[in-house]
């Protein structure tokens, strides 16, 4: 079921290629698939959007946006517990990504010299919201809070609708609650397609944000540059690095809890207590055979899921670290005298009750994480991503004399000449 393995083994060293390899080395056959629905839906647009959303959701219908009137109705006739959870989630990444707000500055150089560096929202974004095997109200909260904080004036959610083109209702209402301007009901790599070149119906935006599964990452990965991205943000992961005396059924529930996002998904508890090891492997057969979503848990666990037990905790964190995983809990006596440890993670959880769900959820930090590794690089979702940065320089007349003869040497150095003479034109009148 899940695999224990010595870190060192063969075994252990083919498990982690293989995991490296997902993103590293994509699996050429999902890339040529990625690759024929971008084409398709630059060259065909709507028409290839349709016929995708058709083929892969079995919503068959013209190119259709939801408004916020329509998500208002789906918050109004929400159970009022699931509404409470709503506001209460909203609440906190609210309270979270507030903080991030940046502004810009001024500097007065003197002389006439002002430089400033502004910080503007983009204008209009599209944000994946996935609901291929699971409903995510939580990942638009996620997605849209931080991007209205930002001041981003069009935001636009795109997820897969069921075969007779409906939304999940708390996803819908979700929409209410963060303020998005419109549904695209199209998901995977068409709708990344389309919202990235433009369709006749769907409006080309400046970046795409939010997770999803191999076809959207990959999409998104292959999209950059035609539009900006916020990360790869790909199948589940969590590592779990525990302690001896934890309690192993907490664990496994948290290992269950990413694996039943994705086949595609991984968790991974390393630590250096083979009876602890041991313990969450069983508990882990335990909890799958009595679980709803066990099909999928399944095969997370035999692709990309193992117990790796080490000689020590350094040994593990330094593991954890080379995994540079989306979500990374640290279980054990004071974690935080080991979090100085940790310089590759998307999202740490510290101590027996803070199971990773509590981020998924409700903590209000951002749920929407880089993986496959490539936390050593990028970061969680936040405000930043919603903006850019603008520079604006103004000079006196003084001022460019006096740093007219150092531009005129770089110029001169670069073999640049009418560089130069743009400056020195300046003084001759
Ligand atoms: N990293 C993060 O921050 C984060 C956050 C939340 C969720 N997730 C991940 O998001 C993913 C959600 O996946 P999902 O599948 O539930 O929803 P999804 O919306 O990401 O994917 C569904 C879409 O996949 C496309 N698709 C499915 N099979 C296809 C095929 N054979 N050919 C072409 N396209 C195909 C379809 O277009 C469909 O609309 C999971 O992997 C989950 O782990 C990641
Ligand atoms: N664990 C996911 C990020 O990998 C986020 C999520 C949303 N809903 C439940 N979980
Ligand atoms: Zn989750």
């Amino acid at each position: 079921m899940i695999t224990e393995l010595a870190l060192g083994s063969p075994a252990c060293d083919r498990f982690l290629d293989r995991l490296a390899s997902r993103i590293q080395a994509p699996d050429p056959d999902m890339l040529a698939r990625v690759e024929a629905i971008l084409a398709a839906v630059r060259t065909e647009g709507d028409a290839a959007l349709c016929r995708f959303s058709e083929a892969f959701d079995g919503f068959k219908g013209p190119v259709t946006f939801l408004t916020p009137a329509d998500c208002q109705v789906a918050l109004e006739g929400l159970d009022p517990g699931l509404q409470a959870a709503l506001d209460k989630a909203a609440r906190h990444i609210r309270a979270f990504h507030e903080r991030q707000l940046t502004k810009g500055f001024v500097l007065d150089k003197g002389r006439g010299v002002r430089l400033e560096q502004r910080v503007l929202p983009l204008q209009r974004v599209g944000l994946y919201v996935p609901g291929g095997r699971a409903a995510y109200p939580s990942t638009v909260l996620m997605n849209a809070i931080p991007a209205r904080l930002a001041g981003v004036e069009d935001l636009i959610v795109a997820t897969p609708p069921g075969k007779e083109g409906l939304v999940n209702p708390m996803t819908l209402a979700a929409c209410a609650v963060a303020g998005v301007d419109r549904v695209l009901l199209a998901g995977g790599a068409q709708a990344c397609a389309a919202l990235a070149y433009g369709t006749a119906s769907v409006p080309k935006v400046d970046k795409i944000t939010g997770p999803g599964n191999a076809y959207v990452a990959t999409a998104k990965r292959l999209l950059y540059g035609t539009v900006d991205i916020d990360m790869i943000a790909g199948p589940s992961e969590i590592v779990i690095v525990a302690e001896a005396g934890v309690n192993p059924a907490w664990l496994a529930a948290d290992l269950l809890g990413q694996c039943e996002h994705d086949p595609q998904a991984a968790g991974i508890l390393i630590t250096p207590d083979a009876d602890l090891a041991q313990a969450v492997r069983l508990a882990v057969a335990d909890q799958v055979s009595r679980a709803p979503r066990a099909a999928i848990m399944k095969e997370a666990l035999a692709n990309y899921s193992a117990i790796i037990v080490t000689q020590d905790l350094d040994e593990a964190l330094t593991l954890a670290n080379d995994l540079a995983p989306e979500h990374l809990e640290l279980v054990g006596e004071g974690p935080e005298g080991r979090l100085d440890q940790v310089r590759h993670a998307g999202s740490v959880f510290l101590g027996p009750y803070t199971p990773e769900a509590v981020g998924d959820y409700m903590a209000g930090t951002n749920h929407v994480l880089p993986t496959g590794g490539t936390a050593r690089f990028f970061s969680p979702l936040g405000v930043e991503d919603f903006t850019r940065r603008m520079q604006v320089s103004r000079y006196s007349r003084a001022a460019l004399a006096e740093d007219a003869p150092a531009i005129l040497a770089f110029a001169e150095a670069e073999g640049l000449y009418a560089h130069g003479r743009s400056v020195e034109i300046r003084s001759e009148d």
